[in-house]
């Protein structure tokens, strides 16, 4: 049997000489800004998800085989389309005072080398220069619930994507996409994890990615899409609770990102139990004619993909 690979480290990042809390990867288009929120904060947002969402402790029946862990979602401004994978035109709920409080602070700009880097069509980068987001999903994930490998679609939303963590820390998943990525997302999206569906917000990219409760880096489940030939490295980048990550450039248009099902995590060496982690995702939503997508990863870019899929179907 192959082994799993384990996940590698993260590359080193840049602490911004002016700001300790804000980390930034310029390669990669990543931003991880800790202590984003207060503690007062993060208290008032799991207060207000919970009133919706009331917090249930799962009941043990030993005759029965024990449900992963799911995770739950709430959704504000324009509701997340798991069809489409864009934001619904109809669905809206206003968005909380405890999300337009912190809005005011979100950094919107893009930095000039992402934008020389990555995207060849100017007129997409002056509209998601400055847009605040207009799509927002909260998640609580149970202790043991992850979300599987995925690219968040490319054409629906504008550059700069959003995660606001609470709750408890977590490691995030990255790995460059590569040819396997590319194939899963032309799949039809049923026959990528055998009929169930665990809602990510794009095309996810690894069957068990959300559905398995106590999965650990040993786990050989862990397989498939990491048994390419030539299988890029996966690496963790770990996500303090109060912490706001930003997805940029390669990071948000060519790698995947997803969080393993895992009851424990190991951290600086050490088996850590996961704990309930909140998470808001941010994005700012494109309509009619600005929906579109000119990025570097054509493999991975629902854009493209529909492209060809037109092409394929005019040109029979
Ligand atoms: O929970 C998170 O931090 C990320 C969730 C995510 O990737 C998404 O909603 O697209
Ligand atoms: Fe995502």
């Amino acid at each position: 049997m192959i082994a799993p690979p384990q996940a590698q480290q993260p590359p080193s990042p840049t602490t911004d000489p002016t700001n300790p809390n804000i980390q930034t990867w310029t390669d990669l288009g990543l931003t991880l800004i800790h202590n984003f929120i207060t503690q007062a904060e993060e208290a008032t947002m799991i207060d207000a998800f919970h009133q919706q969402d009331p917090l249930i402790t799962p009941t043990t029946n030993p005759s029965t085989k024990p449900k992963p862990p799911k995770r739950i979602s709430q959704h504000f401004g324009y509701h997340f389309d798991y069809t489409t994978f864009g934001a619904s035109t109809t669905s809206f709920t206003p968005v909380p005072d405890y999300i337009t409080s912190f809005l005011p602070r979100l950094p919107l700009t893009i930095t000039p080398r992402d934008r020389d880097n990555n995207t060849s069509n100017p007129d997409q980068m002056r509209r998601s220069d400055h847009r605040p987001p207009d799509q927002f999903t909260v998640q609580y994930y149970p202790p043991g619930a992850g979300i599987p490998p995925h690219v968040d679609t490319h054409s629906m939303f504008d550059e700069a994507l959003y995660s606001l963590s609470f709750g408890s820390a977590v490691p995030m998943q990255f790995r460059l996409a590569g040819a396997n990525e590319a194939r899963k997302m032309r799949l039809p999206k049923r026959s990528v994890v055998g009929g169930k569906v665990d809602e990510a917000p794009g095309k996810e990219m690894d069957k068990d990615g959300g559905e398995e409760g106590n999965g650990n880096q040993s786990n050989p489940k862990h397989g498939k899409a990491e048994q390419e030939d030539d299988p890029a490295p996966t690496w963790e980048l770990h996500l303090p609770a109060r912490s706001l990550l930003i997805l940029t450039g390669p990071s948000r248009y060519g790698y995947t990102h997803g969080i393993r099902p895992r009851k424990t995590d190991i951290i600086d060496g050490q088996t850590v139990p996961r704990q309930g982690r909140y998470s808001i995702t941010m994005r700012s939503t494109r309509r009619g004619d600005e929906i579109g997508c000119a990025c570097a990863y054509p493999g991975v870019c629902d854009a493209r993909i529909r492209e060809e899929q037109e092409m394929a179907e005019g040109g029979s």
